[in-house]
């Protein structure tokens, strides 16, 4: 047997050897180490060398030649009997570097390489410990056994790159656990425990042990066995019955929940061609597909939301305090305050985070059906992960005194500030110092919040989205006087319970809704013009959001809004006509909301809203000929005339008005970086992740473009001053366009001008 750094040890059982190969599958922080290990290979590799590698590129060539170098020397080594492939500091292998996506690929290739390890005529067995993700997935599904560690992770990812695993892993999976299975995890990127990867028929043992003597001792007892029945690539794939329905479903569901997204289509025809072809034609398929995506600009936009999502951590605050400064307080215990459908959601995110967390709601009736509620979510979720429900670690309690020990409170209550003040009150009286009051709010002046309390440096605005529980995202809100720990708790609490977490400055509707309202905005004067919920909802969906903006509506309920545009004095009763009752401020305003909610319409709760429904409630939108009649009323009571109005125009309307506001947002130093306006937009907002956030998007459309339609919108609709095109934006296109990853020089240059 050969151990790691060269060493040779024989096996006292049987003295049999294992040849072991090391894969480094770290990225940057151990490149020294790989040229080490390069320059030990390269003076005069023996069998037993180990090769520290890196899985990427540039040194991925290196780990692909020292694989090469390794596995050829150990098959004609006639003292080893079995070759075990393992990582190194716990993990087996991520995949490939996506940063060296661009580049040139030099080296051995992957699938050849992977092809003569399954061909070996010596065991190879895969230890995986940490992830197999990816490339590295696809190197353990070319060796004859899989050996996991119980707190393994294995995975194909690549669909949510926009590529597919085309190292042979969309041939072998199917063939390996069935079609079904492999449909699933290949066109969801889904990434499996140890444990289901067991019950999938992925890895052959999982171990609490430590994997690679696991996998060594393994190697050892199948050495000199037939190989032929463990060579994935030459199993027929199981092809069920009734295939054809089942690829056509498959694809009928990718198309539905990621509309335009290339990558899971092709997902779905590379399993197909698993399940109808010889595995060869098989592979040439899946090349033939991934050639198309890899250098498709969906694939360049979901690799940007995949480092936006990283680089959003790396929050800072215009004090210049940031991630690297400031050190979060440890949360162990926490409280929710008011158990509507916020305060419940928020209660299970942080009990399945491993939180003790005290529930507080005033009222008896509410109090027993959130109690109902939150059970029913945890025993719901813990069925699907196939843990046990964090039941015992929520205790819940009528009474706020109940906040006395804990570290964190999240008050969820009414959307209301005088409210929120007497709740904020009573916090600072019951709690302990220091603990961290946060406010779950989408719209409301967290300094404000701030000003009622004695330390308001402990406030911090933590917006969640509904289902709390669900959502992915959080904009964690600082005030004026927030303190940097106080945001880096709540950025870590966030990143804990799962959350994409976001730190943005304080204003009205924070960045997400502050974005949506000209959004909505838009969609509102298009329906004046001529448009219809249905042109409008269609080009935004062809777009690829999952709904677009009035079936959004529906879903969320009309009421929402209305309430907010009355609070702020905008929505008036009555059905005046005549000019002034479409302007507010000076500017241009449109009603039709108010109207709409007028006559009862709240969308799907009450049956009817943009759309109708067959009964409250229900979800499946009908077009309302109510709805085109009463448009029809309102443009002539105000002497509008409809006119065409085509898709294109929707979508330079909605978007271009959303992304001016987001320029005005990175002037504005309430959001830090594009990537943390993208990251918003994905995670929150249904944004499709394969156009890459609307700041990417606009980089992709090409800002000149971008300037060039808000400047002749502006002109078109001089009442509408939020089309004016924004200063940053100019600002951009004056110099020269940069690529969006280097538009925070620009905008620092334009902060340190003013
Ligand atoms: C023409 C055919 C060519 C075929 C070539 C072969 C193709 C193979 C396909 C692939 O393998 S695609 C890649 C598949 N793998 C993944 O998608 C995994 C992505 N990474 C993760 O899921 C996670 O990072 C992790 C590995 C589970 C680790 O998570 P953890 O929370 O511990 O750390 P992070 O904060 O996510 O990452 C730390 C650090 O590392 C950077 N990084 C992570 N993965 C990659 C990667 N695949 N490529 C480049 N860089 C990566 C990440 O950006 C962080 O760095 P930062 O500087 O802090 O941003």
């Amino acid at each position: 047997m050969t151990s790691l750094g060269g060493r040779r040890r024989t096996s006292p059982r049987c003295g049999r050897q294992v040849q072991r190969q090391i894969i480094q599958s770290t990225w940057s922080s151990l490149r020294t180490r790989t040229h080490r290990a390069v320059r030990r290979m390269g003076g005069g590799a023996k069998a037993n060398a180990t090769a520290h590698a890196q899985w990427a590129q540039s040194s991925g060539a290196v780990v692909r030649q020292a694989i090469v170098d390794t596995v050829k020397i150990a098959l004609s080594d006639p003292k080893v009997k079995s070759v075990v492939i393992c990582g190194q500091n716990g993990n087996f292998c991520g995949g490939a570097d996506i940063k060296e996506f661009g580049g040139e690929m030099t080296g051995p290739p992957l699938i050849p390489m992977i092809h003569a390890i399954e061909a070996a005529n010596k065991p190879m067995v895969a230890a995986i410990e940490g992830n197999a993700l990816g490339g590295g997935l696809e190197l353990a599904l070319g060796c004859h056994y899989r050996i996991a560690h119980s707190k393994a992770r294995l995975g194909l990812p690549e669909v949510t790159l926009g590529l597919l695993p085309a190292a042979g892993g969309s041939q072998r999976l199917p063939r390996l656990i069935g079609v079904p299975d492999a449909l699933d995890l290949i066109t969801t990127g889904r990434i499996v425990t140890a444990a289901e990867a067991l019950r999938l028929g992925i890895v052959d043992q999982v171990t609490e042990h430590n994997t690679v003597d696991a996998a060594v001792k393994f190697a050892l007892s199948v050495a000199g066995q037939p190989l032929d029945a463990r060579r994935i690539s030459t199993f027929p794939c199981p092809r069920p019955p009734d295939s054809d329905a089942l690829f056509e479903e498959a694809m009928r569901k990718v198309r539905g929940s990621a509309r335009g997204a290339m990558a899971p289509v092709a997902c779905v025809q590379a399993v197909r061609a698993a399940a109808t072809l010889p595995y060869e034609r098989g592979m040439e398929r899946e090349k033939e597909l991934m050639a198309t995506l890899f250098t498709s600009g969906q694939a360049r936009a979901l690799q940007y939301v995949f480092f936006a999502q990283r680089a959003v951590g790396r929050w800072s605050m215009p004090s210049g305090a940031g991630w690297d400064t400031s050190k979060p307080r440890p949360v162990n215990k926490a409280a929710v305050i008011g158990l509507g459908t916020m305060g419940r959601g928020i209660t299970v995110a942080l009990a399945q985070t491993g939180l003790s967390v005290v529930a507080i709601e005033t009222q008896e009736k509410q109090l027993m059906e959130a109690k109902q509620a939150v059970t029913s979510m945890l025993e719901r979720g813990a069925k699907r992960r196939g843990a046990a429900p964090a039941l015992d670690r929520i205790s819940y309690s009528r009474n706020i005194q109940a906040v006395a020990d804990v570290d964190l409170v999240i008050e969820a209550v009414f959307e209301d500030m005088a409210l929120k003040l007497e709740v904020f009150r009573q916090l600072s009286a019951f709690c302990k110092p220091g603990t961290l009051l946060c406010t779950n709010t989408s719209a409301l002046d967290v300094d404000e919040l701030a000003r009622g309390t004695p330390n308001p440096e402990l406030v911090v605005g933590m917006h969640f989205f509904a289902p709390a529980h669900v959502m992915k995202l959080l904009e964690v809100v600082y005030g004026k006087r927030s303190s940097p720990q106080a945001v880096a708790t709540a950025m870590q609490l966030g990143k804990k319970m799962g959350k994409a977490s976001v730190a943005v400055g304080n204003c009205r509707g924070f960045v997400g809704n502050r974005m949506l309202r000209l959004y909505v905005e838009q969609a509102f004067f298009l329906l004046e013009e001529g448009a219809t919920p249905e042109l409008v909802d269609g080009a935004l969906e062809e777009f690829g959001f999952p709904m677009g903006v009035f079936r959004m509506s529906d879903l969320s309920g009309l009421d929402v809004g209305w309430r907010t545009r009355k609070a702020a004095g905008q929505a008036q009763p009555g059905e005046a006509s005549g000019q002034s009752a479409r302007i507010r401020n000076g500017s241009r305003y449109s009603p039709i909301g108010d109207l709409v909610c007028e006559q009862g319409r709240f969308g799907q709760k009450t049956g009817r809203g943009w759309y109708q429904y067959d009964k409250p409630g229900s979800r499946v939108a009908r077009s309302d000929p109510w709805l085109h009649s009463f448009l029809e009323q309102y443009r002539a009571r105000h002497g509008l005339v409809a006119r065409s109005i085509d898709r294109q125009e929707v979508l330079e309307r909605c978007l271009y008005a959303l992304v001016n506001e987001g320029f005005r947002i990175l002037e504005d130093g309430i959001a830090a970086g594009p990537e943390d306006i993208d990251v918003i937009y994905v995670f929150g907002y249904g944004w499709p992740g394969h156009r890459g956030g609307p700041m990417f998007y606009a980089s992709t459309v090409g800002l000149p473009k971008v300037l060039e339609r808000l400047e002749h919108y502006h002109q078109a609709h001089p009442d509408v001053p939020d089309l004016q095109p924004c200063g940053l934006l100019r600002r951009l296109v004056a110099s020269g366009s940069p690529p969006v990853h280097r538009w925070r020089e620009v905008i620092k240059k334009l902060h340190s001008q003013l």
